[in-house]
């Protein structure tokens, strides 16, 4: 059987060449953040520096609390940085803009809007008419398998459909970087791997560059061509981590040598930071008295 055309690989097609992209360059430099509170300053990043080029998917991945949503709320304009300077194409961040759409975990569509309405409604805000906002949004909405609802509300939707029309959202208006914070989390397994390959069909179609943030190594290896990985708060980049598998990527490459010696690379460099963020008591060592045998399977070790 073959896969309906929303989930076909864009580059399985071999007609299907990318438009070359020379937009959408991000840059980081210096960056830092500290948030002034009641119970007194905290600092969330201390000093990240990093680049995505034009049409690269880029994740970032680091223990909970480095700082990982802070810095992408600052680069799609929601917070100033404290320190350093954030640009797009050369241009600083002075504030939110079309030129970069945001999707959290949590659906945010409006829910008194269909979903072509919620597709169309930043085509509307930026001026454009009702005949071509409709068409723009039929096309996106057929890319990512969602014609058959384009009349339905949000509450008939799936948690994972809800994501989709999301990201169709964020798209409509031709940002030139899509930010995503852990978009997936609430999403159960299957559908996150349907939702990995919506994601890579409509980037590789649209070309833009993404800054994609996860906890979940397997989808940063499978959906990235780099990663960073942050410290423990205050954040900064303990490492960047190039992923050469090839593209299209196959759910086959997650059983490969490749793949897997990445996955185990960037879980060690997690775990010590993990460590690190869960409070200075916690060290790998005490952690090895912790680890619980079962059916010969050392779990600490499995994770
Ligand atoms: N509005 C805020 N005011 C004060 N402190 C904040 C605020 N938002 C976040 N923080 C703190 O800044 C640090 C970084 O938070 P942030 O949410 O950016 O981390 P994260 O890496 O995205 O975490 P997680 O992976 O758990 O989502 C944390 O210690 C958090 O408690």
């Amino acid at each position: 059987m073959t896969a309906p055309a929303f989930l076909q690989s864009a580059d399985a097609d071999t007609s299907y060449a990318p438009p070359k992209t020379t937009k959408g360059r991000v840059e980081v430099r210096g960056f830092g953040l500290t948030y002034d509170t009641a119970d007194g300053a905290t600092d969330a990043v201390s000093s990240v520096d990093l680049t995505v080029e034009p049409g690269e998917f880029v994740s970032i991945i680091g223990p909970s609390g480095c700082g990982k949503s802070t810095l992408l709320n600052a680069l799609a304009g929601f917070l100033k940085p404290t320190r350093g300077v954030v640009t797009v194409d050369g241009e600083p961040i002075t504030g939110p803009s079309a030129d970069r759409g945001m999707i959290f975990q949590q659906y945010s569509l409006f829910p008194w809007k269909t979903v072509r309405e919620n597709v169309e409604f930043g085509l509307k805000m930026k001026g454009m008419g009702r005949s071509e906002r409709s068409r723009a949004a039929r096309t996106l909405l057929g890319l990512a398998g969602l014609t058959p609802f384009e009349n339905h509300y949000p509450d008939r939707l799936s948690g994972g459909m809800k994501q989709r029309v999301g990201i169709v959202r964020a798209l409509a208006t031709g940002p030139r970087i899509l930010l995503l914070d852990e978009p997936f989390g609430a999403l159960d397994a299957q559908t996150r791997l349907i939702m990995q390959q919506i994601l890579t069909n409509m980037w590789q179609r649209l070309k833009i560059s993404v800054l994609f943030v996860t906890h979940d190594l397997d989808e940063a290896i499978f959906l990235s061509d780099r990663i960073y990985v942050m410290t423990a708060r205050p954040g900064e980049i303990k490492a960047e981590i190039a992923v050469p598998l090839p593209r299209p990527r196959l759910p086959a490459m997650t059983m490969s040598s490749e793949f897997l010696a990445l996955r185990r690379g960037l879980m060690s460099l997690i775990r010590e930071e993990s460590l690190k963020a869960m409070g200075g008591e916690l060290t790998a060592d005490g952690l090895q008295g912790l680890a619980i045998n079962l059916e010969g399977q050392d779990v600490f070790r499995a994770l």
